[in-house]
């Protein structure tokens, strides 16, 4: 069984930040936001988390292994560096879209996301390292067949972007419907999903799905591990199987 802790990561009352005094240059937020990601994802990596930036304003993290410290820490870490802070919303779940959900739920019973009163917030309860296994996060890579070959070799770059946006689109939706998994994309034609604990049939089903709905072909590696690195480490190593065997799901 997997036990997925996930954090919720949220700036703090940042839609009226961004046009006080007057709207801000949008070049501006669109550099704090990828700084933001990229400092978020060395500070959570570096205790073995995950971060998917999503929609930049709220990110999600896979945390397993980091406790309350070291949640506070990133947060006091972000309000040193930047001029905004984070609220953080933290819980475990065998369902990874249920522990996404109790998250959220921590910091909107704090207040809205947009409540200058409801600044770094720290919620919900880490799990404690006794209940922890090597089999608490499962991590599906997933990656586009061939897609220099048919994309970025053959169409301009947006229509490239229309291709693997549309299979990460129908990805997302059947993960997240079927399975309760979390799917991110992460660059170039690769889809990074956080899992339940899901079986051969249930991958191939997937990748099913999306080659008859808009025509992507994926293949997906897929490892288990104690934390989100190395699960995800895995899970490449999945990934280099599928393509030295051309076999379209293998776990590791
Ligand atoms: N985030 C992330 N991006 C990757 C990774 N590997 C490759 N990419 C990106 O994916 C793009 C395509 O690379 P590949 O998936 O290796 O190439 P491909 O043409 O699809 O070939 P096959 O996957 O072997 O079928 C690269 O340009 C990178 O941007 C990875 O492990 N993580």
């Amino acid at each position: 069984m997997t036990n997925t802790q996930i954090t919720l990561i949220q700036i703090d009352n940042y839609g009226p930040w961004t046009v006080t005094p007057e709207p801000r240059r949008e070049v501006d937020l669109q550099t704090l936001q990828s700084r933001l990601y990229a400092d978020l994802s060395q500070l959570f990596g570096n205790r073995e988390g995950y971060v998917f930036f999503t929609r930049f304003d709220n990110m999600i993290a896979v945390t397993n292994g980091l406790d309350a410290d070291a949640h506070a820490l990133i947060q006091e870490s972000v309000s040193n560096r930047y001029p905004v802070t984070i609220s953080l919303g933290v819980e475990t779940d065998a369902n990874p879209a249920k522990a996404l959900g109790t998250a959220t739920e921590h910091l909107q019973e704090a207040g809205s996301a947009q409540d200058a009163a409801r600044t770094e917030v720290l919620r919900g309860d880490p799990l404690a390292e006794s209940n922890r296994t090597d089999e608490d996060v499962q991590i599906a890579h997933f990656d586009v067949n061939d897609a220099t070959g048919k994309y970025t070799d053959q169409l301009n770059e947006y229509d490239s972007f229309i291709q693997i946006e549309q299979g990460y689109a129908s990805l997302m939706k059947h993960m997240r419907e079927e399975h309760d998994g979390l799917s991110f994309f992460v660059g170039g034609d690769n889809i990074i999903a956080v899992c339940p604990a899901m079986d051969g049939d249930a991958y191939k089903s997937a990748i099913d799905h999306v080659r008859e709905d808009v025509g992507v072909d994926l293949k997906v590696g897929v490892g288990r591990a104690r934390t989100a690195q190395a699960a995800g480490m895995d899970a490449k190593h999945a990934l280099e199987t599928c393509r030295h065997e051309a076999t379209t799901v293998e776990f590791r």
